[in-house]
């Protein structure tokens, strides 16, 4: 059995605390992913799915309940220790690209690695290494808006794993692509996670693309079923 890499327990959050029409979104979420493993997130539309990996992923602070990345208790701890093991060890992928329009693509995804200490010979190595293995080393110079929708979200995912992040959080990755983008699009990641030997949490409301995760688990109600 391979270790954990990210634990959730008994996590709590709702919003409007204590106010009328409080919502509580997540009533005691339990979750283990085990170093390597690649799980989808399947949850209804306002479900509580985007609340649940902005928790793991240390942006925000549930009301109650544990979380331990990479056996790390951070439940409590302050905000440079959360963000010192979010740069290091968490990379995010959203629905939409969010990628600086100003810079070129490889310089999106060097930035991220100066930011960490990383020398620039170096960022730049493993920005195109990021690229090629994402069918994109021809756009390297290019600028966002001169990529397409697949393209843009593919330079995403290069600079979520800029940083070599132990944990990927992705929150519907190829949710603004038309099918059969997202097919290609979704290949493209799951081969960059099964090079790196990461683990990730991937919210998806495509059941097809859940099947070709190792498991899949549910937000329902609050809470997170196998
Ligand atoms: N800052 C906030 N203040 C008040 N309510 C919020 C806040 N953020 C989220 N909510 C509510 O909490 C619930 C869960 O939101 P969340 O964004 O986590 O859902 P989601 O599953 O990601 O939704 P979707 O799939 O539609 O993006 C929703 O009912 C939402 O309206």
């Amino acid at each position: 059995m391979s270790e954990l890499m990210l634990e959730l327990n008994g996590i709590s959050k709702s919003y409007s605390r204590g106010k009328p029409g409080q919502v509580d979104v997540l009533r005691g979420a339990d979750l283990n992913l085990r170093a390597g493993e690649v799980v989808a997130l399947l949850a209804p539309s306002g479900g509580g799915k985007s609340t649940l990996l902005h928790i793991a992923g240390l942006l925000d602070t549930p009301d109650d309940g544990m979380i331990k990345v990479g056996g790390q208790e951070l439940t409590g701890k302050g905000d440079r220790r959360r963000t010192s093991v979010r740069r290091q060890d968490i990379g995010f992928i959203y629905q939409f690209h969010h990628l600086l329009p100003e810079f070129s693509a490889v310089e999106n995804i060097v930035l991220p690695q100066l930011a960490n200490g990383t020398s620039q010979g170096e960022a730049n190595a493993r920005a195109l290494d990021l690229l090629t293995r994402v069918g994109l080393e021809s756009r390297a110079d290019h600028r966002p808006a001169a990529l397409s929708g697949g393209e843009q979200q593919r330079v995403a995912f290069c600079r979520a794993l800029a940083n070599q992040p132990r944990i990927l959080l992705a929150d519907e990755p190829t949710g603004n692509l038309d099918p059969g983008t997202s097919d290609q699009v979704f290949a493209a990641l799951m081969d960059l996670v099964a090079d790196t030997g990461m683990t990730a949490l991937i919210a998806t409301h495509n059941l097809d693309l859940a099947a070709r995760m190792d498991r899949t688990i549910r937000l329902e109600n609050g809470i997170l079923t196998d």
